[in-house]
């Protein structure tokens, strides 16, 4: 109902903008445009707007304060449709119509909820939310100040870079004489040099250049000779942008003699050092840092994988949606195999007296929808005891040994409950034959299902439930005595039993009939179907029924229910005709839908706009 009215709201903006003129004929035609495709939304705005634009007051299935705004937005519309012939008016209505229609009432609710809200709530809610989340918040803090510190690091430590230069400008500033020291980096292949000038025209750090253009207020100046002493004062006092080296350069391999033999010639100072520790332990960081950063979604991802596997199963008591054997019908013979069981686990039969030991699993075999899972869930309820469900399929994993794991867990959680049962369903996912692909994993996974229900001790009440459609997929070893030893099958219900079944589902359904004729109805009427099909064709009758809006369902909504679960919705009910109706059955408050129904020739209340 909410929706409708905001949907309503919205489809009423539509005519504000038509009548103002301001999307004018190109505007309409886009409307018929979308009415022609006769999407649901659109019919439903046509008749938004055919009420508004010809004055209906009647919203059927909008409430009373919606109809206000509506009615209000009318009278904007007609207020604004007498402003028509201004149009030097036109651009500011339509931008105060615009934010009133669509911005004031959020600023209102917005400002409504803030009034709602004190500091000393919003503080309690912060303080709950960091309780919560203590461990997030603390990871996240402590990133960002380890971050935050690195930056600073770098920051405090950043020094001026040499100008990397070829080595043959070395090798021509040699020549030529103008190197003054040489340094070799020890463990790379970096030299660095000083030559007699500045290369001020060149030089990376802008410093330099505005010190010296200043000072002198020579735009020309092309490089500066720092030997002459009043350059090098102008240099000392910007010391701090000026690197230690000004140039640096790459090593020629093999060129060393060479090199080494010009130098001594040309007697220039030349050393070896190693890498300064600052400087290391910069490098070291910034390749952590260029190293973590792409990784971290990575390390990420397989941190989930690894706690997803390692987290203990989900244990689920039968607490708010408790299922007992009066809910599973049409299944009498496996219902007395796990009632068997039950009453063991109560205690209510000393089988151990006649030496008897508990069935360690039980294996559950039969077509889909047969209510395998619900008579698991029974045999939880009933007997009253921790209930682990999980899926075989979740311990399938991408990583070798994972599955294995959870199963190890599944199994220590269960055991540490005990008494307790284990639900495996789909058990093929895990089960099958092994060997039969290279699929590790699975094979794996299987093995360890093997061990553990080999390991439990005779006093340890932990059974194992599984459910299955292929038991013939299934490894042998699973179904051999001491393992899966009880199978029970679980089959298609009789008459008898669909009926039984029929009336557990008919429980809470407002009926025009009897149930009880109801249910021997459609028992009557489908042969082969299994609890999941009649619970389906339930809710479907009841879906229908509520659709063309009755109080309760007739034999009519029950019949197309299961027309559809035999045939599936077939052509006839979506024919264009038919669609009609069928909308018009959903929102018989739409007087567009009313009128088609009555034969009125009307196109979703477009031509109303025309
Ligand atoms: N015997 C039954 N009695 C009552 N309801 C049933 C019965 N069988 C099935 N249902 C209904 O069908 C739904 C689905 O059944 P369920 O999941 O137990 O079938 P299943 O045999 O486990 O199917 P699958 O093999 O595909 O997992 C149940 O939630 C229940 O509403």
């Amino acid at each position: 109902m909410g929706n409708l009215n905001d949907m309503s709201l919205e489809m009423a903006a539509f005519p504000v903008q038509l009548h103002s003129g301001f999307f004018g004929s190109c505007q309409m035609s886009r409307l018929r445009v979308m009415h022609t495709k006769c999407s649901m939304k659109c019919k439903i705005l046509s008749s938004s707007v055919s009420n508004l634009c010809h004055g209906s007051h009647s919203f059927p299935l909008v409430n009373s304060k919606s109809q206000r705004r509506l009615l209000s937005i009318r009278s904007v519309i007609t207020a604004n449709g007498k402003k028509e012939n201004h149009p030097t008016n036109r651009e500011p209505n339509f931008l105060r119509k615009g934010f009133k229609l669509r911005l004031q009432p959020r600023l209102r609710l917005l400002s409504s909820r803030l009034k709602k809200t004190s500091i000393r709530s919003m503080l309690n809610n912060l303080g709950t939310y960091l309780r919560k989340n203590f461990k997030k918040v603390t990871l996240s803090a402590s990133i960002s100040v380890v971050l935050g510190l690195c930056y600073l690091f770098l920051k405090l430590t950043a020094m001026p870079t040499p100008k990397v230069v070829p080595y043959s400008d070395l090798i021509t500033n040699l020549q030529s004489g103008s190197v003054l020291k040489v340094l070799f980096e020890e463990g790379s292949r970096k030299i660095y040099y000083n030559t007699g000038s500045i290369d001020v025209e060149n030089n990376n750090d802008p410093q330099i250049k505005i010190a010296e253009m200043n000072d002198d207020d020579e735009n020309s100046i092309k490089s500066v000779d720092i030997t002459t002493p009043t350059v090098l004062r102008k240099v000392t006092r910007t010391k701090k942008s000026i690197p230690e080296w000004q140039y640096s350069t790459r090593k020629i391999d093999h060129d060393e003699s060479y090199l080494l033999g010009l130098m001594r010639e040309k007697g220039i100072t030349y050393s070896s050092s190693p890498q300064s520790m600052l400087m290391s332990m910069r490098n070291i960081l910034i390749t952590i840092i260029s190293l973590w950063i792409p990784l971290t979604p990575l390390m990420w991802l397989l941190y989930r994988q690894l706690s997803a596997a390692n987290s203990p199963a989900k244990k689920r008591r039968p607490s708010n949606q408790v299922v007992n054997f009066e809910d599973v019908e049409g299944v009498d013979t496996a219902k007395v195999e796990l009632m068997e069981i039950v009453l063991c686990l109560q205690g209510a039969i000393n089988y151990n007296k006649l030496g008897a030991k508990l069935p360690r699993g039980v294996l559950l075999v039969g077509p889909p929808g047969t209510g395998k899972t619900l008579l698991a869930r029974a045999v939880a309820g009933e007997a009253g005891v921790p209930f682990f469900t999980v899926s075989a399929s979740e311990f399938v994993e991408m990583f070798v040994g994972r599955g294995a794991a959870r199963i190890r867990d599944l199994f220590s959680v269960a055991r540490k409950n005990s008494p307790s049962i284990i639900f495996i369903d789909e058990l093929d996912a895990v089960g099958g034959k092994r060997g039969r692909s290279f699929n590790d994993e699975r094979d794996q996974t299987l093995n360890q299902l093997l061990t553990e229900m080999d390991g439990f001790e005779s006093d340890v009440n932990v059974i194992v439930i599984a459910a299955t459609n292929r038991p013939e997929a299934l490894d042998p070893a699973l179904c051999r005595p001491g393992r899966f030893s009880r199978k029970v099958f679980v089959g298609e219900p009789d008459e008898i039993g669909r009926r039984k079944i029929l009336s557990v589902h008919l429980r809470g359904i407002p009926l025009d009939e009897d149930s009880n004729v109801i249910s021997n109805l459609v028992a009557s009427l489908t042969q082969g179907f299994v609890g999941a099909d009649l619970a389906n064709i339930i809710n479907e009758a009841a879906l229908l029924a509520a659709r063309r809006g009755g109080e309760s369902v007739a034999r009519e909504d029950i019949m197309e229910a299961i027309e559809r679960a035999k045939f599936g919705i077939n052509e006839r009910q979506i024919s264009p005709s038919n669609l009609t109706k069928e909308i018009g059955k959903i929102f018989p408050w739409m007087p567009t839908f009313k009128s088609r129904t009555d034969g009125s020739p009307s196109l979703g209340g477009y031509q109303t706009l025309s």
